[in-house]
């Protein structure tokens, strides 16, 4: 059974002078328990509108959406979700302790659990010191880090995470970036929107990339990061065994010390059989490629003109 599964999942909206925007157009996606998933895309690619039809949140134009097996316009589908909502805005009145145990109240917890989790969460996601405050006094990064801890408390098997790392300092990042590969290894589905590609370089199993509504991308992190291999950079210690056997190869950079050469990858044999006849010595070797960042740009670079 697939955790997230969307079948040909589209949504229009009507605009400003009954124009059309088609937000969402045949999303075919499926997500597996345990994966964590990265939806990539510029502002106004369709993101929130696709969460918000697996939540239950907006009706599709056509299509459908499962979680768990159950159809997203069963409440029941809701029970087994963790959700974060873009820009959240909760009871400005209640402190993060009175509201995290109201979600979890929502969910029936018993009392003895939900006391536990409550305290569990806040000292997680580092609000245990403000837990009695009000809301109305905390900062953007603190209320981000409700909304992700109300997410935690019933220990859900799916999380829907609409920017998480949004508004959150460095340490903020790291520490959502933690608590995902731990959700992970404990065989939870984390399924993420982003347009940040350093978010999802770390975290993710697959990444796809949406661009104006349209799933231009869908692959694993591994295949992307493999396919994206430039070439070698290749640093050599100067006047060490016969440089001028390497003469074909242009060098990049050369001082006193070393002489450095991108090696593109259908030379490389050649170039390492040439560097062990020649008794040159190697002092580094770093793979040049290209990183997920220019993977996303091409993609909505193209995703545009399509
Ligand atoms: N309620 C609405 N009425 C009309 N158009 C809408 C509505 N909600 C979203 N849209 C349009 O649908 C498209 C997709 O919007 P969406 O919010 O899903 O993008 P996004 O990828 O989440 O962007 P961002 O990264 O900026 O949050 C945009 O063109 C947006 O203007």
């Amino acid at each position: 059974m697939n955790a997230i599964e969307t079948v040909s999942l589209s949504k229009q909206f009507t605009g400003k002078k009954r124009a059309r925007v088609e937000a969402l157009k045949q999303l075919d996606l499926q997500v597996a328990p345990g994966e964590v998933f990265g939806f990539l895309g510029p502002n106004g690619a369709g993101k929130s509108t696709t969460i918000k039809l697996i939540m239950g949140l907006l009706r599709p134009t056509s299509g459908s959406a499962s979680i768990m097996g159950m159809d997203v316009a069963q409440a029941a589908s809701r029970r087994v979700v963790g959700f974060l909502p873009e820009n959240p805005a909760f009871y400005d009145y209640l402190s993060a302790e009175e509201y995290i145990r109201f979600v979890g109240s929502q969910f029936n917890m018993d009392a003895s659990l939900l006391n536990r989790r409550t305290e569990e969460v806040l000292k997680r996601l580092d609000l245990w010191e403000a837990r009695k405050r009000q809301m109305r006094g905390y900062s953007k990064g603190m209320v981000q880090r409700v909304g992700l801890a109300q997410t935690l408390v019933h220990d859900p098997e799916v999380y829907i995470l609409d920017e998480p790392m949004s508004g959150l300092d460095p340490i903020g990042r790291a520490l959502v970036k933690e608590i995902i590969l731990d959700l992970k290894k404990r065989g939870k589905c984390v399924f993420f929107s982003t347009h940040i590609t350093d978010d999802v370089e770390k975290v993710c199993d697959r990444v796809g990339v949406i661009v104006q509504g349209q799933l231009r991308a869908l692959d694993s992190v591994e295949n992307i990061m493999r396919s994206g291999i430039e070439g070698y950079l290749v640093q050599t210690r100067q006047h060490v065994g016969n440089q001028a056997a390497l003469q074909e190869f242009k060098a990049i950079r050369s001082n006193e010390q070393f002489v450095e050469y991108l090696v593109p990858v259908a030379q490389f044999q050649e170039f390492m059989a040439l560097v062990g006849e020649s008794s040159v010595e190697i002092t580094l070797l770093e793979t040049k490629r290209r990183d997920l960042e220019a993977f996303f740009l091409d993609i909505v670079e193209n995703g545009k003109s399509a």
